[in-house]
């Protein structure tokens, strides 16, 4: 049976794949492999939400839901280093890897948990920003599962980060996002991924 990366227990044959990647102006050192979202390199998509994302103006800690191997809460960890970050994924392996990944780059102002959702995240937890590439290939259920989930933890004027492909549905996500959030901005296109942020009021 194939495999999508967002099972939760893969339990395909692993063949880890290490590489180094500058990110922010700080070099990473990332292990990712098989079953997982972008096992041989960076995401695009990744790449120009970790370059994109601007420091919140608000205190608080900050949420990477769907955060793979670890990329993107793993560098914004490393630059913001006053703010906690917290980093779910279903897919347990990947959430090993993140664990791993944080300790290869010295990252401790991280907690990694696996959760379907938001299952791992305290009711009474807020946070400043969200930031997510998130699992178009589960559907867009779990893709809106995951933005309604995030108004209901930012602070007031948090701010929601998604990187989506516009073939992928950015133009529906922008929509959805205006609906739940009253306002959501492009803050960058790039070779067809849409950069969105949505602001809490
Ligand atoms: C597009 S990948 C992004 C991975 C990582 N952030 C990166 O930049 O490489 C989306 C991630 O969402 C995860 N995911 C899928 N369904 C999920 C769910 N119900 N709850 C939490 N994470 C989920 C997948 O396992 C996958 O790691």
């Amino acid at each position: 049976m194939s495999e999508h990366y967002f099972s939760n227990n893969p339990q395909s044959k692993t063949s880890p794949r290490t590489w180094m990647y500058e990110l922010r102006g700080r070099t990473f050192r990332f292990t990712s492999d098989i079953g997982v979202f972008s096992k041989n390199d960076i995401d695009f998509g990744s790449r120009l939400l970790i370059e994109q994302f601007q420091e919140p103006q608000i205190n608080g800690d900050i949420l990477d839901i769907g955060c793979g191997y670890g990329p993107i809460g793993l560098s914004l960890a490393a630059e913001f280093n006053e703010r906690e970050v917290s980093m779910i994924d279903v897919n347990e392996r990947a959430v090993e890897l993140a664990k791993k990944n944080a300790s290869a780059n010295n990252v401790t102002n991280v907690t990694i948990q696996t959760s379907d959702l938001y299952s791992a995240i305290d009711d009474e937890s807020r946070f400043a920003a969200v930031v997510t590439n998130p699992p178009i290939r589960a559907g867009k259920k779990v893709v809106h599962q995951i933005f309604e989930g995030a108004k209901e933890l930012l602070l007031p004027n948090g701010e929601l980060w998604v990187v989506i492909q516009k073939k992928q549905g950015a133009p529906s996500a922008k929509d959805k996002l205006d609906d739940l959030f009253g306002n959501v901005e492009i803050v960058k296109k790039d070779k067809g991924y849409f950069i969105l942020k949505a602001q809490s009021v």
